[in-house]
């Protein structure tokens, strides 16, 4: 069943570890020649440092390729030259004794036997790319990457990976090569190595080199074998957005990849104004939608509750003193409305009286800025706040594990859809999804093996769906899609080729390959008319392909599907 990209990938890994153990015996010949040339007393400090750097890539090596005993003792030495390094430098008896005994440790390790029966560098897996109707993959799928590492191995390993996720990732072993690279073509983002031979932390030293030739910094991801504060201050200091210890897992690269190279602008701040007096009002907006928000005002607070519905607002900035309602007064009735709750309250006033700014906020607002205002502060309070509230709501709604939409989140979204369509009379279809075997794939690979695979699937909807499609984590091993403008046998196609190609993705857990399946239920609107049913009916409907099997998907058909789970008492089923 596997594609020969997915053959000449497992080949490729398993060359590449193969490489590793063929350049083992010549790297502990370098150290061990090192060793012998080290003088007792004396400071070293550059033969040190050289013994150093070898010992180090030889951990991060062994820990990418799965050796762990090789790790263990490799980072023993580093750390006992990273002590002596941060002191005199001095050789000791104590310190040759020492780094010869973490040797003859590595001398002696059966490589050969370590190669056969240890594991693979942890799961991993890959996802085969759809050929769009042109036969190119979409632009989203080919983004540029550089990724600069001095030890071969890691960066042609974690390369191969990420082009199965989309990128096309270049490796660089030298700095001076990723430097020249970077002159002819500006990649979307860069994964930067920390310690390199011309230095502790010569990838972020070159980093910043680079990012101050240009106007906008290229997104910049680290990743190291060191995990310590000072190293990770020193990778946000030279501008780096991101920041992965070794070994690197593919899955969490292509994720933070994702973030940092997606490159459709952020949707613009929603701002309510209220002010009685027409022109402040009018200011405020000016100001605001200068700044590329968009707003709505009122004059009028008992309008407040009309104007927010549809605008879906990031923010409210009211008047403290308006008649009939005051700001207090309208803070307090928008928190008793539940969709309300948290949306920001920030007043605009006069008001410089401490106590009664303070009286003013205790009724649930967030916060009092005083008139006169300069248009820059306003803008930057409004914004700060609203992008906090931002980052708050997306906590609030996606699932932790996949970041994807939570469940209640997912069932709100249905809701919206469904009404929506319901206005706009058009189609609109629910798929639930649910992996096969789910719980055999935690009990044989373990749960952190499960977690990939979830994970793997999550991207996969993500990658492969419309932007318009929701998604959304139904909950454990199940998923909820929301397709909107197709029907039910449309639905029933887009689902079974993720299906079909899901299948195909190769997973390596504790050197073995395995392959996961997922079954799938689909119910339309409006023959299914409220957004519950069609919870109910794709479910049943899901339930039908478990049972008719696995591995396929079936669509609803009536509200009493006869083949249909009876759901518990007070709420939805979900296990299979
Ligand atoms: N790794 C991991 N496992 C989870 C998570 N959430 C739920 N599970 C597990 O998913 C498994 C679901 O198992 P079952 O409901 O028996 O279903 P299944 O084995 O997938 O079998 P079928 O659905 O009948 O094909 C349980 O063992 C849960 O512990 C999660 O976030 N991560």
């Amino acid at each position: 069943m596997a594609s020969g990209k997915t053959e000449s990938f497992r080949e490729r890994k398993q060359r590449l570890r193969q490489s590793f153990i063929e350049q083992f015996p010549g790297r502990l010949a370098g150290a061990r020649e090192l060793l012998a040339g080290l003088t007792l007393g004396s400071d070293q400090r550059a033969e040190l440092e050289t013994l150093h750097l070898l010992f180090h890539t030889i951990k991060g090596s062994g820990a990418s390729f799965g050796f762990d005993s090789i790790n263990a003792s490799a980072k023993a030495a580093e750390q006992v030259l990273r002590e002596v390094l941060d002191q005199d430098a001095r050789v000791t008896e104590r310190l040759i004794l020492d780094l010869d005994q973490r040797l003859r440790t590595l001398e002696a390790l059966d490589l050969a036997l370590d190669a056969a029966a240890g594991p693979d560098p942890g799961p991993s897996f890959e996802i085969p790319a759809r050929q769009s109707v042109d036969g190119c993959t979409s632009g989203r799928l080919q983004r540029l990457v550089y990724l600069c590492d001095d030890d071969s191995v890691i960066a042609q390993e974690l390369s191969g990976q990420l082009s199965c996720f989309g990128y096309q990732v270049i490796p660089f072993v030298t700095l001076d090569a990723l430097r020249r690279a970077f002159q002819s073509e500006r990649p979307s983002a860069i994964i930067m190595d920390v310690i390199f031979p011309e230095g502790q932390d010569a990838g972020p030293a070159v980093i910043a080199e680079l990012n101050a030739t240009i106007d906008r910094p290229v997104p910049c991801v680290f990743i190291s074998s060191r995990n310590d504060f000072s190293a990770r201050l020193q990778a946000v200091q030279s501008g780096g957005n991101a920041y992965c210890p070794k070994p690197v897992n593919a899955v969490e690269m292509a994720e933070i990849l994702d973030q940092l190279t997606n490159r459709s602008p952020p949707e613009p701040y929603h701002i309510l104004i209220v002010d009685d007096d027409p022109d402040v009002a009018q200011f405020f907006s000016m100001v605001l939608e200068e700044a590329g928000m968009v707003t709505r005002v009122t004059n009028e607070p008992e309008r407040v509750p009309d104007t927010l519905d549809g605008f879906d607002a990031d923010l409210v900035l009211m008047d403290l003193y308006m008649p009939k309602c005051s700001g207090p007064d309208l803070a307090r009735v928008l928190r008793q409305m539940p969709g309300y709750l948290s949306l920001p309250i920030i007043y605009v006033s006069s008001e410089t009286n401490a106590e009664r700014q303070f009286k003013a906020l205790e009724v649930g607002a967030d916060g009092f800025l005083t008139k006169p205002l300069a248009p820059e502060r306003l803008i930057a309070e409004v914004k700060l706040r609203a992008e906090r509230m931002r980052t708050l709501r997306s906590l609030m709604i996606r699932d932790g594990l996949t970041g994807l939409f939570n469940h209640n989140a997912i069932l709100q979204l249905l809701e919206v859809t469904e009404a929506a369509c319901r206005r706009t009379q058009t189609s609109l279809c629910m798929a639930m999804i649910d992996v096969d075997h789910f719980k055999s794939i935690n009990d044989t690979y373990g749960h952190p093996v499960g977690d990939q695979v979830l994970m793997a699937l999550s991207r996969t909807l993500r990658l492969r769906l419309r932007e318009v499609d929701l998604v959304g984590r139904y909950g454990g091993e199940e998923f909820a899609i929301i397709l909107v403008g197709v029907d039910a046998a449309y639905a029933k196609s887009i689902i079974d080729e993720l299906r079909a190609d899901f299948a195909e993705v190769s997973f390596f857990a504790d050197g073995f390959e395995f392959h996961c399946a997922f079954s799938g239920g689909i119910a339309a609107y409006p023959q299914f008319g409220t957004a519950s049913a069609l919870v109910d009916a794709a479910d049943r409907a899901l339930y039908r392909a478990k049972r008719n099997g696995r591995n396929r998907v079936e669509i609803a058909t009536t509200m009493t599907d006869v083949s249909a789970k009876p759901v518990p008492p007070g709420g939805m089923r979900n296990e299979h």
